[in-house]
């Protein structure tokens, strides 16, 4: 079960992370080729937000190493893990009340500008032509989400599905290599489901690899390349979406004994 393939973008290799006697990863290894759409998912409290969290340095492993490119990111500082290339999205949209769409996706864009007080303050010539490119990536990103008509308006009162594309927007803005996404269309209605699974595949079709961790199998079914299926913080299964959806330890652990057994 532990074989990676390490020429991925991102591989995982034997993670663990305990929370007291809980092991909410246990020697977890998977790894993410370049251009794809990799889902993860698995039962309620399988362990997928953690890793999402151990991917960005939000939590540091027990054990196990994460790699981004070749280069070892394991307990790196989330900007820096943000500034490395790897941007996400949470399960709980986070998105300040007192900002329009434009002001926040603008923030994701400090990575352009530095965000730095002292040229801000004085208005270099830098700071200037930094923040200008960083309104016109802004413009760019809002036509391509489907929020520009929407820049000026409180991003935290728009309706769930466009909160959610601002917060995709926001991520975009930090030039990711690789998109993580948590649980990106829970609470949403079909229709804005099937609206952002046709904005994620414009963003992969535009070189941006994606990692989603979803409870939906028809979305991962038809959205991804690659799924891993993770239980109790282990692997269970890993392959494309054909061979995950027929998997008896996967029908078992994902929909219960009695559904695998029917
Ligand atoms: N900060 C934390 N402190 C203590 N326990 C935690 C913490 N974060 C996660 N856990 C525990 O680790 C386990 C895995 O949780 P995690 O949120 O990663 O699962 P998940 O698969 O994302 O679940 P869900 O689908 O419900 O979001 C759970 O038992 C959870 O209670």
């Amino acid at each position: 079960m532990n074989n990676v393939n390490s020429d991925g973008i991102l591989t995982i290799k034997n993670l663990s992370k305990s929370f007291g006697g809980i092991k909410a990863v246990n020697d977890l290894s998977f790894s993410i080729t370049e251009g794809h759409i990799h889902a993860v998912i698995g039962p309620n409290g399988a362990g997928k937000s953690t890793v999402f969290n151990l991917i960005t340095g939000v939590f540091m492993p027990d054990n196990g190493e994460v790699r981004f490119k070749n280069r070892n990111i394991t307990s790196m500082r989330t900007d820096h893990v943000a500034k490395a290339g790897i941007s996400r999205t949470f399960q709980n949209i986070r998105l300040f009340p007192e900002m329009t769409v434009f002001e926040t996706v603008l923030m994701g864009t400090y990575l352009i500008t530095g965000g730095k007080v002292f040229p801000a303050l004085f208005l270099t010539k830098n700071f200037r032509n930094n923040e200008k490119a960083a309104k016109e990536r802004v413009e760019e990103i809002l036509h391509f989400v489907g929020l520009w008509d929407m820049r000026d308006e409180y991003a935290a009162k728009l309706s769930y599905g466009n909160q959610r594309r601002v917060e995709i927007a926001r991520a975009l803005a930090m030039n990711p290599q690789l998109l993580l996404l948590d649980e990106p269309t829970a609470g949403m209605n079909p229709q804005e489901t099937k609206e952002l699974m046709d904005l994620f595949s414009l963003v992969n079709k535009q070189g941006i690899t994606i990692l989603i961790i979803a409870h939906d199998m028809n979305l991962v079914n038809v959205l991804s390349d690659q799924i891993t299926v993770i239980n109790f913080g282990e692997k269970l299964a890993e392959g494309p979406p054909k061979m995950i959806h027929n998997h008896p330890a996967v029908i078992e652990a994902y929909m219960g004994r009695a559904e695998a057994n029917a």
